[in-house]
C-alpha cells in the first residue's frame, strides 16, 4: 500500500501543509528540531489513532491551537482510501473514505505502518512495557477484535485492582464479587494470551531466517513468549482458560494481601534467543540491533503474510544508526516492494543508490520543499 498525500494542519509545528509521495522512497531531510520526526509522527498517527512517542494526544496539537488535523490518501490493493483524523482537547474523531468510524478500532488497521526509530533498540533491552507495547500495536494493526478486547482487559483489570484494594483495606469481603470479575477478566486474558502467542510464533518464523542472514548464517534467532501463566505451544483458548482459572485460585490470598491483580497479560514478557543465549542479558549491542532489524523486517512480512499489501515503513533516524552491512541488508529488502519514509539530517553518509534514486524533501521550521 502506498500513502499518495498527506495534509497536516496544526499538527505540532506544522501550521497547515500539503505533500504529494512517491511510491518508493522518500527523504525527510532537514537539520535537528525542524519537524522531521513529527513527520512521521503524522504518518503514524493516522495509521494508528496514537502516537508512538507520547500518550498525550494533546502534545500533537500545535501549540495555541485547538486541534490538529491529519489527513491522508492511501492507495491499497482494495482500491483508495481517504483517511481522516482530528484531534482536539476533547478526543478524537476518524474518517474513513468521509465516514465517521464509531470506535477508533474499527478505524485502526485501514493503513498499516511499521515504524523503526532508534528507541526500537529497546524492544532487546527495555522494560517487559516496550515488548508488550510492541506486540500490542502490531496485532491491532491486522486485528480490530484485538484491540477491543485489550481495551476491555485494562477496564476490567482497573475494576479488579480497585476491589483487591478494597478487600486489602478490609473496606470489602465479598468473594463473590471478586469472582465474577475474575471469570470475566480470565476470558479475556486467555483470549489475548491466545492472539500474542500466534503472533510471536509467526513473527519468528519470520524473522529467524532474516537474523540468519543479516548475521551471515552465525546466528539462529529464537523468539520466546513468556505468558504469566504455564500453557503449551498448542495449548486451546480453553486449555489457557482453565490455566488461568487454576493460577488465579492459588494466588487469591496473595492478591488480596499485595491489593492487586499479579498475573495475566500485563505482566507478560517476551524474550529474544541468539544461539540460545537471551540477547537482553549476553548479546553484544550488534546483536541486540541485528535483532531489532529482523524483527522489523519480519513484520513487513507478517503484514504481508495476513493482507496481501505491503505496509508503509517509516525509518526515523535509524539508517545512520546502523552500519553498512545492516543498511544495505534494509535497503535491498525494501527495494521496489514497501513505499519507505527516510528521515536524515544528511544523505552523504548514505551510500546505497535506492537513497540516491529517492524522491527529497527538504524540511525547515514545519514548512516542507518537495521535490520538483
Ligand atoms: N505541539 C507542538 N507545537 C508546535 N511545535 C512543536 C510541538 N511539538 C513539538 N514542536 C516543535 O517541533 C520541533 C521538533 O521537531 P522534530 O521532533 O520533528 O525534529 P526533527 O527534525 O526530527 O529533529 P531531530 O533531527 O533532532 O530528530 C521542535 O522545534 C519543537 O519545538
Amino acid at each position: 500500500m502506498f500513502l499518495t498525500s498527506l495534509t497536516l494542519t496544526n499538527y505540532r509545528n506544522y501550521e497547515h501543509e500539503t505533500l504529494h509521495f512517491d511510491e518508493g522512497v522518500n527523504v525527510i531531510l532537514g537539520e535537528n528540531a525542524q519537524g522531521k520526526t513529527n513527520m512521521m509522527e503524522a504518518i503514524y498517527v493516522l495509521a494508528m489513532a496514537k502516537s508512538h512517542r507520547t500518550s498525550n494526544d494533546k502534545d500533537l496539537i500545535r501549540w495555541n491551537e485547538e486541534y490538529a488535523k491529519i489527513e491522508g490518501r492511501a492507495e491499497k490493493r482494495s482500491g483508495s482510501l481517504a483517511l481522516e483524523l482530528l484531534i482536539s482537547k476533547k478526543g478524537k474523531k476518524a474518517k474513513c473514505n468521509h465516514i465517521e468510524q464509531q470506535r477508533l478500532s474499527q478505524y485502526v488497521g485501514h493503513l498499516n505502518v511499521v515504524m523503526f526509530a532508534p528507541e526500537d533498540l529497546n524492544l532487546v533491552k527495555g522494560s517487559p512495557q516496550v515488548r508488550r507495547r510492541f506486540v500490542d500495536m502490531e496485532i491491532g494493526q491486522v486485528s480490530p477484535v484485538y484491540i477491543h478486547d485489550l481495551s476491555q482487559y485494562q477496564k476490567l483489570l482497573q475494576q479488579r485492582n480497585h476491589y483487591l484494594k478494597m478487600m486489602q483495606a478490609r473496606e470489602r469481603s465479598d468473594e463473590a464479587v471478586l469472582d465474577v470479575l475474575t471469570e470475566q477478566l480470565v476470558l479475556l486474558a486467555a483470549k489475548i494470551t491466545l492472539r500474542r502467542r500466534q503472533f510471536l510464533s509467526l513473527l519468528e518464523q519470520w524473522a529467524a531466517p532474516i537474523h540468519y542472514e543479516i548475521s551471515r548464517g552465525a546466528e539462529q534467532l529464537h523468539i520466546r513468549y513468556e505468558p504469566s501463566v504455564d500453557v503449551s505451544e498448542r495449548a486451546e483458548l480453553s486449555r489457557i482458560v482453565e490455566a488461568y482459572n487454576e493460577t488465579f485460585a492459588d494466588m487469591r490470598e496473595r492478591e488480596i494481601q499485595r491489593g492487586t491483580t499479579l498475573i495475566g497479560p500485563h505482566r507478560d514478557d517476551i524474550a529474544f534467543f541468539v544461539n540460545g543465549k537471551n540477547v537482553q542479558t549476553f548479546g553484544s549491542q550488534g546483536q541486540q540491533r541485528t535483532t531489532a532489524l529482523a524483527v522489523k523486517l519480519a513484520e513487513l512480512e507478517l503484514i504481508f503474510s495476513e493482507l496481501g499489501d505491503y505496509p508503509v515503513l517509516l525509518l526515523d533516524d535509524v539508517l545512520s544508526e546502523l552500519d553498512d552491512f545492516r543498511q544495505t541488508h534494509l535497503l535491498d529488502a525494501i527495494r521496489k516492494k514497501v513505499q519507505t519514509f527516510v528521515t536524515t539530517t544528511s544523505i552523504d553518509g548514505i551510500k546505497h543508490d535506492i537513497i540516491q534514486e529517492a524522491a527529497i524533501y527538504r524540511v525547515r521550521s514545519g514548512s516542507v520543499t518537495a521535490p520538483s
